[in-house]
């Protein structure tokens, strides 16, 4: 038997585990069946579970009804440590919400992706059925940002100017790089400096949500990397060149997306020149590929934001601007609250609202309480983090009373 089963409202086709003996027939061993729950999409059957020892992972195994067989997908991004069971409601046909039974409210709610732009794109590169999971983060945080431009246009020292005056807002995301450090970079820091044949495994496992080369070397924004700053419930800033912006365009990041402009391709190089940092060599590779980035920085349609670095105390406070942040104090961030989830429950679906239904009896009154999950704001996507869960919950007693708490905004 299924632990908890999808919802009613033709929202998401709910059935038993038992159901599907007859295809464990077909060489599938379906084993520890009462930590699991099936959800049908079109013609799969998305059987969602593991062994209930909370050291493994959640599996995820797909019934293809087409070719009548099952089917081991890649499966992108963290995986969920095993619980005492879950329930599982399927969203917008293309995710289906996980509410683990018995987590810390950090680790009770998390996405499966099974048809987001971002799961077919990486379907379709890797050639394999692809899920993907997102952990869902409660709150509001805000967008990450893209920040592109050519080389030595600015781009770190604006960022190291934003991360210096709110250093308790922003978190930088460090890429892994094949390119050498410089002489002040350290390791961990500025860059993860890696073997290419290691970065090159990485990408093929799936760890990266980005990648390219850039003058010669590979760079590329690691799921981890993003999932790091958002843990620490910071707003992310990428700094990345326009390919990696084109493919985090792409994927289920949803951020803002600032091009940095130099004045001239004389005062570009006179900045290259002066930060000392480079060969001769790199210096005209770097200058030669700047024309092209700058003319698809301004007309690729990538780009929310063009900002130019001329002045740069000028060009930091339009940075500031764009942001909502020119005459901002920076106020201690008041984490969202959380909130326990039963772990008897039962999940249903109506419109954006997931509802979820815990029944505890008390030794004198009956007290039942409901927890409504908003899936209407939710942002971003696998792999990483889903932000926006605002949970409220609703408290019922037997004798008439009910009181409502909001828990998080
Ligand atoms: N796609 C992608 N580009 C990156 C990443 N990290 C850095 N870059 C870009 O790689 C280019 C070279 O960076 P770097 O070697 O630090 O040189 P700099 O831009 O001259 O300081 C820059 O355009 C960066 O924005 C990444 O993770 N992904
Ligand atoms: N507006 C500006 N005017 C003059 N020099 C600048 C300006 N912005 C940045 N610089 C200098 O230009 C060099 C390149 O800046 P940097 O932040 O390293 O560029 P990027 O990260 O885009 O490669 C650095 O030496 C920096 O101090």
């Amino acid at each position: 038997m299924v632990a908890g089963t999808n919802s009613s409202m033709g929202e998401a086709p709910a059935f038993l585990v038992d159901d599907l003996h007859g295809e464990q027939l077909n060489g599938f061993d379906l084993k520890n069946e009462a930590s699991k729950t099936a959800t049908v999409i079109g013609d799969k059957k998305y059987v969602i579970g593991g062994a209930d020892d909370e050291t493994a992972f959640i599996e995820v195994q797909i019934f293809d009804h087409n070719l009548g067989e099952w089917v081991n997908p890649t499966v992108l991004g963290n995986k969920p440590l095993s619980c005492k069971g879950h329930s599982s409601v399927l969203l917008n046909n293309d995710r289906i919400l996980i509410i683990k039974k018995g987590s810390k409210p950090d680790d009770s709610t998390w996405f499966l992706e099974v048809e987001t732009p971002y799961v077919r794109q990486q379907r379709k590169v890797m050639g394999t059925e692809v899920v993907a999971w997102s952990k869902g983060v409660i709150g509001n945080a805000e967008k990450p940002i893209v920040i592109s431009g050519p080389s030595g246009v600015g781009k770190g020292t604006l960022i190291s100017m934003l991360m210096k005056e709110f250093p308790s807002m922003f978190g930088f995301s460090v890429s892994h790089t094949t390119r050498a450090p410089r002489g002040m970079e350290k390791d961990g820091v500025h860059y993860h400096f890696t073997e290419k044949s290691v970065m090159e495994k990485e990408i093929r496992d799936g760890k990266f949500l980005e990648f390219a080369s850039v003058h010669g070397n590979l760079y590329g924004t690691s799921v981890e990397a993003v999932e790091q700053v958002a843990d620490a419930g910071k707003r992310c800033i990428l700094d990345i060149d326009v390919q990696g912006a084109r493919s985090v365009r792409a994927s289920s990041l949803e951020a803002i997306f600032i091009f940095i402009c130099p004045p001239s391709m004389e005062e570009l190089e006179k900045r290259l020149r002066d930060r000392g940092t480079e060969t001769e060599e790199q210096i005209l590779k770097r200058l030669r590929n700047a024309k092209a980035e700058i003319e698809q920085g301004k007309s690729s349609g990538i780009f929310d934001f063009i900002l130019y670095n001329d002045n740069l105390e000028e060009c930091y406070e339009n940075l500031k601007k764009l942001l909502g942040l020119n005459g901002h104090v920076a106020a201690p961030t008041k984490p969202a609250r959380e909130v326990n989830l039963p772990m008897d429950h039962s999940v249903s679906k109506i419109d954006d609202k997931i509802i979820i239904n815990s029944i505890s009896p008390g030794p004198e009154k009956e007290s039942k309480n409901l927890i409504i999950l908003d899936v209407s704001s939710l942002k971003g996507g696998a792999p990483g983090r889903t932000r926006g869960l605002n949970f409220h919950a609703i408290h019922s007693f037997s004798d008439g009373l009910s009181g409502m708490d909001r828990l998080s905004c």
